[in-house]
């Protein structure tokens, strides 16, 4: 977390109540050092092509795996189809266990202050920016929008910082979830402990952090997990594991057998290794080789997902929800509660009308025909 200093940063010409998304990407600009949350007008579409340059954080050296991840959407059509009687489409899901207004959840982001530079700053409403701050924007913005938010856990971060985060998982009971690095299987556990002591329906493990091990700090390693330190967590656990960062068809199936409650196919947006296939490219032979199994773990997709239309096209290859990270950011630390409350509604109300110009009627039942590959 933000350490207390004498005296915060002040920043000047905040839109101290931000009405719409263009005033909370104006806000997220002046707080962040790092990001130039640019496209304004188009809500911060964030594909690496903007004022950033070749700096978007953490895009990763050559960047090709965060640029791909947004060219793999481009690259499929959703094909229009406008004649029926579909009026009201069902945007709810149950996931595991957890009733969601929609199939879109916050991306798992944490360490924002140092990441985007917005550390011992002060935000849009003139409170200092914190990592908890950060986390509540996220978390009750995702409640109230009636869905789910990401507490994450940084490598550096000692145990009570993240236990100051679960403080905020707790209040939104249900309603928040938490992701753990792929620390020691003992470090695991220890936090496995406080995640459900805090209510957390389930929790993630990033497992394509582990390469930072080579990064971490004496005493704060991260590691491969294999099949059988996967099913030691499954088995820990009293509540649903998701592992993060899956990428083949293989892990996907291990995880399938170890037990996991559900995966993320993630490239980590491109933070971890700068060249890997784009999310969307693999999703679908993730989910044929899963489903043909009759295994019936769900399975979430992110990166690059940037408006309801993407959301819609990564249901149609398979994924029964999604997660949104730069935008998210961005919106927290632009607009706190609200600005994520803001983005949640212009996502859903892209889907809602994607869905109609595609004659979809519930996003548990999107049939694949619905999108058309560009050639
Ligand atoms: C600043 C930043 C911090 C992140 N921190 C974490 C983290 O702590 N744990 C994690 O699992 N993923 C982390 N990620 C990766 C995201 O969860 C996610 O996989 C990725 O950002 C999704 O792509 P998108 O940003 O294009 O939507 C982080 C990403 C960013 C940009």
């Amino acid at each position: 977390t933000t350490a207390a200093v004498d005296k915060p940063i002040a920043v000047a010409g905040y839109v101290k109540k931000p009405q719409n998304l263009t005033d909370v990407l104006m806000n997220a600009r002046k707080i962040m050092d790092t990001c130039a949350a640019c496209d304004i007008s188009g809500a911060g579409r964030c594909n690496g092509k903007g004022p950033c340059g070749e700096t978007v954080p953490g895009m990763g050296g050559k960047r090709l795996s965060f640029v791909r991840n947004i060219e793999a959407f481009e690259e499929v059509s959703l094909n229009m189809r406008t004649v029926h009687n579909i009026t009201q489409p069902k945007t709810e899901i149950n996931l595991l266990g957890v009733k969601l207004s929609m199939p879109i959840l916050t991306g798992i982001t944490g360490g924002l202050t140092y990441n985007m530079g917005a550390a011992n700053k002060l935000a849009f409403d003139g409170e200092m920016m914190t990592e908890e701050k950060y986390a509540r924007g996220i978390i009750q913005g995702a409640a109230n929008s009636g869905t789910i938010g990401w507490a994450a856990d940084g490598i550096g971060d000692p145990l009570e910082t993240y236990k100051r985060r679960m403080n905020v998982v707790q209040e939104f009971k249900g309603r928040a979830v938490a992701q753990i690095k792929p620390r020691t299987q003992k470090e695991i556990f220890e936090r496995i402990d406080i995640v459900q002591q805090a209510g957390a329906p389930f929790f993630a493990i990033d497992v394509d952090s582990a390469g930072r091990a080579a990064r971490a700090l004496p005493g704060k390693t991260v590691e491969p997990k294999d099949l059988k330190k996967l099913k030691e967590i499954v088995n820990y656990a009293k509540i649903p594991f998701i592992a993060k960062g899956i990428m083949t068809v293989d892990e996907a199936l291990m995880c399938a057998e170890a037990g996991c409650g559900a995966i993320i196919v993630s490239n980590h947006g491109g933070r971890v290794l700068s060249s890997t296939p784009a999310t969307m490219h693999v999703l679908p032979s993730i989910v044929k080789a899963v489903r043909d199994r009759g295994y019936k773990m769900p399975i979430l997709m992110d990166g690059g997902v940037r408006d309801g239309g993407d959301v819609l096209k990564a249901l149609a290859y398979g994924a029964q929800a999604v997660l949104v990270g730069r935008p998210m950011i961005r919106a927290s630390l632009g607009g706190g509660v609200e600005g994520v409350e803001m983005l949640f509604k212009r996502y859903h109300t892209e889907l809602v009308s994607s869905m109609v110009l595609t004659g979809v009627a519930d996003v548990n039942n999107v049939d694949p025909s619905i999108l058309i590959q560009e050639v």
